[in-house]
């Protein structure tokens, strides 16, 4: 199943680089998209970011057999009933949020007559808004797909060849397993960035100018995760609350423990637990996971 009519509500970093992937690796398939911000509106127009672009959601989605929600997670809900009365009946609902029960939840309350298989491409930058999204975002990155119990398999296997067709590798788990994964894998890593680059502007003998001076080493890393868009991640965790404070329970431990091992001098503590994380990068990067984005940190990419 192909998708001919593609609908793409929110034109930022996930929905634009959607739309530029469309065009580049399905371009028998016509985009339309619509953005609630009519400034974002028209520079996805400039950028011909979809085929083309809509004063209004139901305008966008008219003739879809695809639909894809790429706003923040906690106005799924909201953009879904939007769409309602131009929808048609046979089009398969879908959408990137980062955490998927409440989301799924959220698109079928407000749709509930229609096939709903919520997705999640684990792949974005700390960048957002129309300018940011590129083609090859997707390229060689996880595509979490969350089917219902009961799914259209029609349906979902469209959806699958969608996503490969755009570069991701996709993967289907359950909505629930998918939240308590990325929690720890994606939430829970943005909170201690956003926690640790503000604990250090805080320190009052630690000067703003001295932050700046010494990131360039491993806080740099920090402040770029820290620079997420602010509005995306409160929706993440609070869309995604019990995963993430059941991660964080497990993370205090575990800083306890090392807290702990540096007090005493347990230096062989200290040495395993680095070693082991060592070793853990290195296989990340032996399975060929880090290659996928290859031109990431040097800034030559457009809109990173
Ligand atoms: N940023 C990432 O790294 C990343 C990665 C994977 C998934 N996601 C998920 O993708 C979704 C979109 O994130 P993004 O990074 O593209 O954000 P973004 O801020 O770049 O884009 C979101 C767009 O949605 C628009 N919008 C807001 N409310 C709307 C509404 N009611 N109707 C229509 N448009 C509306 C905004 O104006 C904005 O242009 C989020 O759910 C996020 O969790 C993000
Ligand atoms: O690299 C980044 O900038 C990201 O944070 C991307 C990232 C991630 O945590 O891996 C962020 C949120 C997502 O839902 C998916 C991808």
């Amino acid at each position: 199943m192909t998708f001919a009519n593609i609908a793409i509500i929110g034109l930022g970093l996930q929905g634009g680089s959607i739309g530029l992937a469309v065009r580049e690796f399905l371009p028998e398939s016509r985009t339309r998209g619509y953005d609630l911000s009519a400034q974002h509106r028209a520079r996805a127009a400039e950028r011909r970011l979809v085929d083309e672009v809509c004063t209004t959601a139901a305008e966008a989605v008219r003739d879809a057999d695809l639909v894809i929600f790429c706003v923040p997670p906690g106005v799924m809900g909201i953009a879904a009933e939007q769409v309602r009365a131009g929808l048609p009946a046979n089009a398969l609902v879908s959408d990137v949020g980062s955490s998927k029960q409440a989301v799924a939840k959220a698109l079928g309350d407000a749709l509930p007559e229609h096939v709903v298989i919520p997705a999640h491409p684990v792949a974005g930058t700390e960048n957002s808004g129309p300018d940011a999204g590129f083609a090859h975002l997707f390229r060689n990155r996880w595509c979490i797909v969350t089917p219902p119990a009961k799914v259209d398999m029609v349906k979902l296997s469209g959806l699958v060849s969608f996503w490969e067709a755009l570069g991701a590798n996709v993967e289907i788990m359950t909505a629930e397993h998918h939240d308590l994964v990325l929690a720890v894998t994606s939430h829970l890593p943005h909170l201690i960035a956003y926690t640790i680059v503000g604990t250090a502007s805080d320190l009052e003998d630690v000067t703003q100018s001295e932050v700046i001076k010494y990131s360039a080493g491993g806080f740099r890393d920090f402040t770029r995760i820290a620079a997420s868009d602010p509005t995306m991640w409160r929706d993440v965790f609070l869309s995604n609350k019990e995963a993430v404070l059941t991660m964080l329970q497990r993370f205090t431990e575990d800083l306890t423990a090392l807290q702990r091992a540096i007090r005493i001098g347990d230096g062989d503590q200290l040495f395993d637990h680095f070693a082991r994380t060592r070793a853990i990068r290195r296989s990340i990067i032996e399975e060929g996971q880090d290659d996928a984005r290859p031109d990431f940190g040097r800034g030559d990419h457009e809109g990173r």
